[in-house]
């Protein structure tokens, strides 16, 4: 080799390979792009669960089995490994997940970011220590470190969250699957909804319908579930029987009064008007309840649960009036609640689709009371949606 090709040949090396400072300099470089993306790599989520290792599974949705992993930099994660009956095509996913990404707020579970290997979609979450409201709400020896104070703590924090979600994040975010399982507690018991946005990441193809039915089994809005009509209303609606499965400590789908055989819904309403509502509040909060305060949590309650959604409160109003100091005054008085939907009660058009609708997830915690999961978001200026292209079961209307 002559003098020139040996420059030429040490010129090249260094330009293809770059110096040790530079190869680091590109791979830090690589690291806070990959960060600022909010890409997680395949063999770190691997690592951080423990190749997915059956002990660290927190639960199965829906959507798939959620794993509890630790990053090599000591944060705990959530990571949701996603079933592959979504047919979105990985593009868009990754769109949609860095979107959903951005969404932060106090009571909203905070995505991380996301991983796409070969088929598999994975997202990963903030872990959240006591995980989510059912395991404690519905557990006889758990309720009690639910006291009153905390109960309206999740009461105001959901709502606060489902606000942030419906007017002040990017777009309006409607959830669709407000539910006991979908709120978590996190070490200080402050509230969290998770499994937002989830119709982004799993569009429908209209001609196939067989992954899940939306909406969740009792806490799905009339309106919503006979004739497919989503807005932000159907949000409250489901809102509302949350509020009131924290004050019985019941879950609604369970509920069965035994001489009279009323839902939840009835119950409460049928109280309220005898003038008998704390009489529906959970025994084990009997200590620690403000009375002011439970009382106008029950009417809210039954606000939102109307028949009518246009009766319903937005959730700007729902955190104006928690926020309160004179609890009670100007509450309008709740009309009759309307009957939640429920996969056993399909209407007659609903039944003739059911032979191509199914659900595809199986559920650890309580297969009785999940449907399906899934949230939409529309532009603002269409918060009310009456075809839900992003739906996950035939619109009917
Ligand atoms: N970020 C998280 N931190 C802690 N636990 C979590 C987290 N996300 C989910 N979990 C736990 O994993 C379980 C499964 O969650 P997932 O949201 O997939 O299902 P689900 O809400 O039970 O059912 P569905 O998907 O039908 O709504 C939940 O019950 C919850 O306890």
């Amino acid at each position: 080799m002559d003098k020139s090709q040996s420059f030429l040949h040490s010129f090249l090396q260094h330009f293809k390979f770059g110096s040790t400072t530079e190869r680091n300099n590109e791979a830090e470089l690589k690291r806070m792009t990959s960060q600022e993306q909010k890409i997680f790599s395949y063999e770190t989520l691997v690592s951080a669960t423990k190749n997915f290792n059956a002990i660290h599974k927190l639960g199965e949705g829906g959507f798939g089995p959620v794993y509890k992993g630790k990053l090599s930099d000591g944060r705990e994660v959530a990571v949701k490994r996603l079933s592959h009956t979504s047919n979105q095509g990985k593009k868009e996913f990754m769109n949609e997940a860095k979107l959903l990404a951005r969404v932060q707020h106090r009571n909203v579970v905070n995505l991380l970011g996301y991983c796409v290997h070969g088929t598999e979609k994975l997202l990963v979450y903030e872990y959240v220590p006591h995980e989510s409201l059912d395991k404690l709400l519905f557990k006889s020896e758990k309720r009690k470190q639910l006291d009153w104070k905390r109960r309206f703590g999740i009461i105001t924090g959901v709502a606060k969250g489902l606000l942030y979600l419906h007017e002040d994040s990017h777009n309006c975010i409607i959830h669709r699957d407000i539910k006991a399982s979908n709120i978590l507690l996190d070490e200080k018991w402050t509230a969290k909804i998770a499994d937002f946005g989830m119709a982004r990441l799993f569009p429908e193809d209209q001609t196939q319908v067989n992954t899940r039915v939306a909406g969740t089994n009792g806490y799905m809005a009339p309106e919503y579930m006979m004739h497919g009509k989503l807005s932000v209303k159907a949000d409250v609606f489901s809102y509302g029987v949350l509020v009131l499965e924290l004050i019985t400590g019941q879950r609604n789908t369970s509920f069965n009064l035994e001489v009279e055989g009323l839902t939840l819904l009835d119950w409460a309403y049928k109280m309220y008007k005898k003038r008998k509502s704390l009489e529906i509040v959970d025994s084990t909060l009997a200590s620690t309840v403000v009375t002011e305060q439970v009382g106008m949590c029950i009417q809210l309650a039954l606000l939102c649960t109307q028949g009518d959604p246009q009766l319903r409160p937005t959730m700007r109003r729902i955190v104006v009036m928690l926020s309160r100091k004179s609890p009670q005054s100007h509450m309008e008085e709740p009309t009759r609640p309307g009957i939640p939907g429920s996969r056993y009660r399909r209407p007659p058009r609903y039944s003739a689709l059911s032979s191509t609708v199914g659900t595809s997830g199986s559920h650890s915690s309580d297969s009785s009371n999940t449907l399906t999961v899934t949230a939409t978001i529309t532009s603002k200026s269409s918060a009310t949606a009456e075809l839900d292209l992003r739906g996950k079961r035939p619109m009917l209307d």
